[in-house]
């Protein structure tokens, strides 16, 4: 089954404004995605991030797989490993810092992800039974909630409505959980003062009582602050999320909070994981197949997570239901992925390129699709509309800080902030 051709098209979809540490959501979230044909005829699909300079690297490394067997996946990263050449960073440094092994992982995984979604399809057998068959049916997700405007300045109020103080991240996440069932909340912090955060999650433990919490900052406190927020919701917090910046501060957090500290941002490729481990740093490791190189890679970390007694949630960027899908069947695959995953999916409010049908949220949760492959199909018409969105846009990369200064002329991003 040698690859025939490969498509990449970058899409545009509406994103509201939600606040983070880097700034603010832009009106519009990019993605790629990628078909790949074979010359049976059949078909994979995978999906990535749109900033520009990955958009390229993803193009120019397309030519270079044509010829190549889908199974032959140490050759598909052998030839990305070779193409791309330098560090690719996300200029909203949400996701930790950028090497050239991420940077690499980061363009494999797509291709990785279209090829399962091929071997599947030609096998009859969902993606979730080439990771080693499933261990639940279905794979629980958390409520992520974000401080937000009411709508992007300039433009009508959104249909989430505002939410900048803790009754309006409580309004929130009442507005989630009775859409989507949600059993767990994550917040979004790292935008206001620490102690309107851990008022906000006090008011969200009151509100939902026994339903897990998550507060994430984004290495936006110091140790101090760190500390200080997680002796403060001691026995209120499932774990905390990033609250420093690097290995060395989040070990110091560590070993004085009573709660475990998790990351996707100081432990983002390999090579970050034994000085973690070796410090104490981390007790839960956030998996996004996106930049640890594909679902089978993904795998492979989530084993030796589990050797070293590490626990696992999923990491979430804005995205579609071909990315939602892939971490359904990655998660669904992966035995002690206990948390339930970060997903973006609520606030894309029902944009897709996938056929509505395959995937949908009961309890919270997403069934795995049952379908051979991935289990979704393109939605042509949308995916055309999209790349029409993203050629209007004017969006060729992610910059939530450049978007909160045009508001906020002052809006630094320095970390650590408080
Ligand atoms: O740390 C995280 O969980 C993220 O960076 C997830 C997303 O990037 C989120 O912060 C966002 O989209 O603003
Ligand atoms: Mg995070």
């Amino acid at each position: 089954m040698k690859i025939s051709e490969i498509r990449v098209t970058p899409v545009a979809f509406r994103d509201p404004p939600l606040l983070n540490a880097a700034g603010v959501h832009e009106p519009w979230a990019l993605r790629t995605i990628v078909e790949v044909i074979t010359d049976e005829g059949l078909s994979g699909l995978g999906e990535t991030y749109g900033d520009l300079d990955h958009l390229q690297k993803v193009r120019q490394c397309a030519q270079a797989l044509v010829g190549v067997d889908v199974h032959h996946t140490n050759e598909i990263y052998r030839r990305i490993d070779t193409l791309v050449g330098d560090v690719v960073s996300d200029l909203h440094g949400l996701t930790g810092v950028a090497t050239k092994e991420k940077s690499v992982d980061r363009v494999f995984a797509t291709f990785e992800v279209a090829c399962l979604d091929i071997r599947g399809k030609a096998a009859g057998v969902p993606v979730v039974d080439l990771l080693g068959g499933r261990v639940r049916d279905a794979v629980p997700y958390s409520a992520y909630l974000f401080y937000k405007w009411a709508g992007h300045p300039g433009e009508p109020d959104d249909r989430f409505g505002a939410a900048l103080d803790p009754e309006g991240i409580v309004e929130q996440a009442r507005f989630l959980i009775d859409r989507y069932g949600f059993q767990s909340i994550k917040l979004k912090g790292g935008v206001y003062e620490p102690a309107q955060e851990v008022a906000a999650i006090r008011a969200l433990a009151e509100a939902f009582p026994g339903v897990p919490l998550r507060l994430d900052p984004n290495a936006s406190w110091t140790v101090e602050t760190s500390i200080w927020v997680g002796k403060e919701l001691d026995g209120i917090l499932q774990y905390l999320e990033d609250p420093a910046v690097d290995i060395p501060s989040m070990a110091a957090v560590a070993a004085n909070v009573p709660m475990k500290l998790a990351t996707n941002m100081c432990v983002v490729t390999p090579a970050h994981l034994p000085p973690a481990l070796e410090q104490g740093a981390i007790g839960v490791l956030l998996l996004d197949h996106h930049y640890w190189g594909g679902l089978t890679r993904s795998a492979q970390v989530a084993a030796l997570c589990g050797t070293f007694g590490l626990e696992l949630s999923m990491h979430s960027n804005s995205h579609l239901g071909i990315s939602l899908a892939a971490m359904t069947h990655l998660a669904a695959a992966t035995p002690n992925l206990t948390h339930a995953c970060d997903t973006h999916t609520p606030w894309q409010d029902g944009q897709d390129v996938v056929a509505p049908g395959a995937l949908r949220f009961a309890d919270g949760a997403v069934p795995v699709p049952d379908g051979p492959g991935l289990g979704v199909e393109l939605d042509r018409d949308a995916l055309a509309r999209m790349h029409e969105q993203y050629l209007a846009c004017g969006i060729t990369s992610r910059d939530d800080t450049g978007y909160m200064q045009r508001f906020e002329p002052a809006f630094s991003t320095r970390r650590p902030r408080w």
